[in-house]
């Protein structure tokens, strides 16, 4: 009798260890999110109705970009349900949903393995016919020494009986829906642990280098080239293009003590006058990012006759333009933005006008600039009769 298959995606954890403020998993390999990777390789293996992501609902907007990005056959994908503080919490969390579905078995995996091989999964899944539990391991290749606390060697442990585990991890689907049930809040690193735990055997199959966790940034580095030989052999694999935009705008002066420049407040013997704070550089880096993606311009999203933007703060147009990238399965590459005007003095601000706008966008502060000319006093600027902006955007866009 053929198996249903279920299987859980856990996504739903910050990535401190990657140390980027974009969590792991929504990062892009070759135009798709890690997440997005995993969902499709487990979608070939069994319908998508039965794949369960288990997500962190403070992701959504970098959720939707990752879906909007997958094939048209992922629509009828079931909604993610919340993680919890724990991976195993949210491994029970993605059981639980998943049990109305009854699957017969279930492959539990990380979303921060994407280099996933059909290979591997038809090992676990085969292996699965003979036992509770299969799981794919690698055998260790260096010498493992235990350490003190302080860092000297305490033993040589014998490596050939030593395996790393990797996910898909593979069970019988009640047998580690009761496991989870039993042990929920105790800690255990992994699921096979718990059939360890309950004495059944889980049997070790053969795992890929291509299938480590990314867990650091040097680990993503190695997974783009996982990423570039599947390229060369897998012609239907999603391709990014990039395209740039541009943007440009003036607001004048008018009585008043400060300016909003990027979201941050710059003491002035002026203010900047508009319908709403008139923060000339969210303006343009908004403008430059809607050019790159075609969708005309500021005005259009945000009329100014419209009474509801009189006085907003700027950053929810910005925010506007990153969520319409995202939701084409796009990701902002960098921003360059040029503020021009005698005064007020923007180097001491840069700093923090770049924080903000990376807080803004939801990407590292790396793939911001913002600087500052002056028009040797010549022209508008020059007198100093308002601040004028411009700026560049690069966008990554999936093909196809
Ligand atoms: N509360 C959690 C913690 C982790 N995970 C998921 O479990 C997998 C393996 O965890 P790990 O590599 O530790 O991911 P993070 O928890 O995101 O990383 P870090 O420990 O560095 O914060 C990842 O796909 C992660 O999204 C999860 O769903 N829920
Ligand atoms: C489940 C796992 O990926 C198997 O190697 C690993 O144990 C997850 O551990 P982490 O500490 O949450 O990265």
């Amino acid at each position: 009798m053929t198996k249903k298959i279920g299987v859980v995606i856990v996504a739903a954890g910050s990535g401190n260890r990657f140390g980027d403020p974009i969590p792991k998993q929504y990062h892009t390999l070759g135009g798709k999110t890690l997440l997005g990777h995993c969902i499709e390789c487990f979608a070939r293996h069994t319908s998508p109705e039965l794949v369960q992501v288990v997500y962190n609902p403070a992701h959504q907007n970098w959720y939707d970009g990752a879906i909007a990005a997958l094939g048209a056959d992922i629509t009828t994908l079931p909604a993610p349900i919340g993680g919890g503080v724990t991976r195993q919490q949210s491994v029970l969390n993605g059981l639980r949903a998943l049990s109305a579905r009854k699957p017969d078995i279930v492959l539990i995996h990380d979303a921060a393995r994407p280099g996933i091989s059909d290979d591997v999964i038809t090992r676990v899944i085969k292996a699965l016919e003979t036992h509770a539990g299969a799981i794919p391991t690698l055998p260790v290749a260096d010498t493992i020494k235990q350490t003190s606390r302080d860092g000297v060697i305490t033993k040589t442990i014998p490596r050939d009986t030593l395996q790393r585990a990797q996910t898909p991890q593979g069970f019988v689907f009640e047998t580690i829906l009761a496991a989870h049930e039993q042990f929920e809040g105790q800690e255990f690193t992994d699921d096979a642990a718990l059939l360890e735990e309950l004495g059944l055997d889980v049997m070790c199959v053969e795992g890929t280098s291509a299938n480590d966790k990314i867990t650091k940034r040097d680990d993503f580095d190695r997974a783009h080239d996982w990423i570039d030989s599947t390229n060369k052999d897998n012609a239907s694999m999603q391709q990014e293009e990039y395209r740039a935009g541009t943007g440009f705008d003036v607001h004048r002066f008018a009585p008043g003590d400060h300016c909003i420049l990027c979201g941050v407040k710059v003491p002035h013997t002026a203010r900047l006058d508009g319908h709403s704070d008139a923060d000339v550089g969210l303006h343009t880096l908004t403008d430059a990012i809607l050019g790159a993606i075609g969708a005309g311009d500021i005005g259009q999203h945000f009329p100014p006759s419209d009474m509801q933007w009189k006085g907003a703060a700027s950053d929810i147009f910005l925010k506007h333009a990153a969520d319409l990238v995202r939701k084409r399965g796009g990701r902002i590459v960098n921003v360059d933005l040029t503020l021009i005007c005698e005064r007020p003095k923007i180097g001491p601000h840069t700093k923090a006008m770049r924080e903000k706008v990376a807080e803004i966008l939801e990407i590292d502060v790396n793939r911001v600039n913002v600087k500052a000319t002056t028009t040797e006093r010549l022209g508008f600027p020059g007198r100093e009769e308002g601040i004028a902006a411009q700026a560049a955007a690069s966008i990554a866009l999936p093909i196809g």
